[in-house]
């Protein structure tokens, strides 16, 4: 595969605070990097160093086109903030194409992304949805090859983050652009990212594939719902560790769950049984040495 970033050993401090220390990443063309971790793990300051926007304190991050034209290759997503609130749709992506002396043809664009019967309306009037598609759209009206997205679908309801992940992934499809995205949605990771960098405290605890990450951190471990069919056999079930979650049902973790299953089937009659492998919410509470409550709060492990 074609390299198009290489980081190496890279580090950042902001006074005494380090905020990334010796991060290495290798970014092929035509991959969706996705890079979750907690608040003030680093993220931020990854895309920063990687956009040119910090320099790193020790390391080098070497780029497949000349460092000089680095915003001629890469589309940045901006925040909210940047733009002219009260400018009109068609009106921001034109100032964008001059700006970066673009010939991309801009109705096509807004047609691709079903935005053309936006294009006289106001920025301030779209819906949640459309104005990350909007946010989508001006990262490539430079031609990118390489886009950086930043908390993309946060606020946006079930139907309209869908589209939004549908349209990315068909931008990395149709267009070959890669794509790296920094979420503390980790549904939004696992369905778009081949890879995922997981960052705590500044350092890389994970680098690699969605399944390979769920494989290495659960160790074989399967989880186990279920409700009883008689309340009074609950007893039965100290012995497994089981955690009561709402609406009356159980969970239990193991290594052996074809064992257990067949003991709660035969001692202790279970009903609506669920048996499930640790998804990426799971693996990134425990190497952040966190777990969740019955409620679905963190909490410390
Ligand atoms: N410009 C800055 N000046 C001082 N400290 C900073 C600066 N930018 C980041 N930091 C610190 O560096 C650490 C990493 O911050 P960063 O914003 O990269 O984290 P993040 O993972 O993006 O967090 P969040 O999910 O909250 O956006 C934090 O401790 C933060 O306070």
């Amino acid at each position: 595969m074609n390299e198009l970033i290489n980081v190496n050993q890279i580090s950042k401090n902001f006074n005494d605070k380090e905020a990334l220390k010796n991060i290495n990443l290798t970014v092929n063309r035509g991959e969706i990097i996705g890079i979750v971790g907690h608040n003030g793990a680093g993220k931020t300051t990854l895309v920063n160093c990687m956009t040119g926007i910090y320099e790193p304190d020790k390391g080098t991050i070497d780029y497949i086109f000349d460092y000089k034209s680095l915003y001629d290759h890469i589309g940045v997503q901006m925040q909210e903030q940047y733009y002219e609130w009260k400018s009109k749709v068609f009106e921001v992506c034109q100032l964008y194409k001059q700006i970066t002396r673009s010939d991309i043809n801009l109705e096509e664009m807004l047609e691709e992304f079903e935005l053309t019967s936006e294009a006289n309306n106001y920025i301030n009037q779209l819906s949640g949805g459309n104005r990350q598609k909007l946010a989508i759209l001006l990262t490539l009206i430079n031609q990118p090859e390489i886009i950086f997205l930043d908390e993309l679908t946060t606020g946006l309801d079930p139907v309209a983050k869908r589209k939004v992940w549908d349209l990315l992934k068909d931008i990395n499809e149709t267009k070959e652009v890669t794509i790296i995205l920094t979420s503390h949605n980790l549904d939004e990771v696992e369905y778009l990212a081949d890879r995922i960098m997981i960052l705590y405290k500044g350092e890389v605890v994970y680098l690699g594939g969605m399944t390979s990450a769920v494989e290495e951190y659960s160790e074989g471990e399967k989880i186990i719902e279920f409700q009883i069919k008689n309340e009074l056999a609950s007893f039965k079930l100290m012995k497994y560790n089981a955690e009561t979650l709402t609406d009356g049902r159980y969970q239990i973790r193991t290594k052996n769950d074809e064992q257990v299953l067949k003991e709660l089937i035969d001692d202790v009659g279970i009903k609506n049984v669920v048996v499930k492998s640790p998804g990426l919410e799971d693996v990134f509470l425990k190497i952040a040495g966190y777990r969740l409550d019955k409620e679905g709060r963190i909490i410390n492990g």
